[in-house]
């Protein structure tokens, strides 16, 4: 099989979990008898830099033309003062708006072997495995208008959340389907005892479900989704929300894992490429020494080989070598009290890249 990827390292520890993630697919490719060619496009601060535009026409037109996408992350320090409209990260934005990935899926699975990098108990994490459906091109994130008024103590600032009917919908019926697939139930994130557009969602929602009979569902009000996420997580199957509950959940959901560095994402459009990344941001604190766990963006290739390329058992066999490591005790930094044993990121993928070898050779 022959594919093209747009790689898009982005900022901070971006190009340092790409090339991991570049390193592995070749080794795929390798051993599975695929041509993965990849296109390099600038994301973000990079952009900006080069181009003055945090999301260049060159990038878009080779997303647009290839099979899949994978981003590290974008942002950091040295942007942080521009104008929110000419930050790195409305290069995202755009990103996820032109390309219609109005589905992100991210998947929060325990890995037994990890249970001690996690701040919850055994008991609690034991068999976790709940899938965040976040709606990704609506919300407050895109609504307008987005403007400062005024000056001075009279000055005002102003976010707009907006939902149409279709936008819920398309989501929601996407939430329904992964919960018909799994084990059954959806629980649907909100905040309708305030927001006029959780109502709608609500509404949306007790609808839809007439046509999956087979699924239970529940609503949820956010604050107590925060905190049941943490008293019993075992209790979620598929969640489904609106744009920023997915962002916070989703970071908070990492811990339970041990790590924000485990945590992979896929976003999904109707038709064109999907885009996949791990859910971390730039780490600009750790960025350049090498120590990122690439492990996010190893998972988020297992969704690409899934859902992009329809290669299950490609991506059975990174997600067992991506077991294997961990069951073997190797640890980035994130994930080790003991910071004389952890492995840097070249070394975390080396060691992934021989597990995917042994595993190959026995099967
Ligand atoms: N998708 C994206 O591109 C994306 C996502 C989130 C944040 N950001 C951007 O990243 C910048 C930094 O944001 P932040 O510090 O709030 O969040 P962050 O996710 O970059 O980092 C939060 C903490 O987690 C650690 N961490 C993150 N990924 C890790 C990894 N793979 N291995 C080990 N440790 C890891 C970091 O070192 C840091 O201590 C901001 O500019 C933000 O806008 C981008
Ligand atoms: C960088 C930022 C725009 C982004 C988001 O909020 O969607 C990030 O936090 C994420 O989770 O992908
Ligand atoms: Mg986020």
């Amino acid at each position: 099989m022959k594919k093209r990827i747009a790689i898009l390292p982005g900022d901070g520890i971006g190009p340092e979990v790409c090339e991991s993630a570049t390193k592995v697919l070749n080794e795929i490719g390798r051993l599975y008898n695929h041509e993965f060619d990849f296109v390099y496009g600038d994301l973000g601060g990079v952009a900006i830099d080069k181009t003055g535009s945090p999301l260049p026409e060159e990038t878009l037109s080779i997303c647009k033309s290839s099979d899949a996408v994978l981003l590290g992350a974008v942002g950091g320090p040295k942007w942080d003062t521009l104008p929110g409209h000419q930050r790195p990260e409305q290069g995202l934005l755009g990103l996820r708006k032109q390309l219609e990935l109005f589905a992100n899926l991210r998947p929060v699975t325990i890995y037994d072997s990890l249970a001690e990098a996690s701040p919850l108990k055994d008991e609690i994490i034991e068999g976790v495995d709940l899938l965040i459906v976040r709606e990704l091109t609506g919300g407050i994130y895109f609504g307008e208008p987005r403007e400062r008024r005024g000056e001075g103590e009279q000055e005002t600032a102003v976010d707009t959340l907006v939902y149409s009917r279709q936008e819920v919908e398309r989501i929601v019926r996407k939430g329904f389907e992964f919960a018909q697939e799994r084990r059954g139930h959806l629980t649907s994130v909100d905040k309708a005892n305030v927001l006029e557009s959780s109502r709608l969602w609500r509404e949306i929602v007790d609808e839809v479900a007439k046509d999956y009979p087979e699924v239970t569902y529940s609503h949820m009000l956010v604050d107590n989704a925060a905190m049941q996420l943490i008293r019993n997580p075992r209790q979620f199957d598929v969640v489904v929300t609106e744009n920023m509950f997915g962002d916070i959940l989703s970071d908070e959901a990492s811990m339970i894992t041990g790590s924000l560095g485990m945590l992979p994402s896929a976003s999904m459009s109707a038709n064109g490429p999907g885009l996949f990344e791990p859910i971390h941001g730039s780490a600009p604190d750790i960025a350049g020494k090498g120590i990122a766990n690439p492990l996010a963006t190893l998972s988020s290739l297992t969704m690409m080989l899934t859902f992009a390329f329809k290669l299950p058992n490609e991506a059975q066999a990174l997600q067992e070598a991506i077991n294997t490591v961990l069951e073997k005790g190797y640890r980035t930094a994130d994930l080790t009290k003991d910071a004389t044993d952890a492995l840097s990121t070249n070394e975390m993928t080396q060691r992934v890249i021989e597990a995917l070898n042994e595993k190959t050779v026995t099967a």
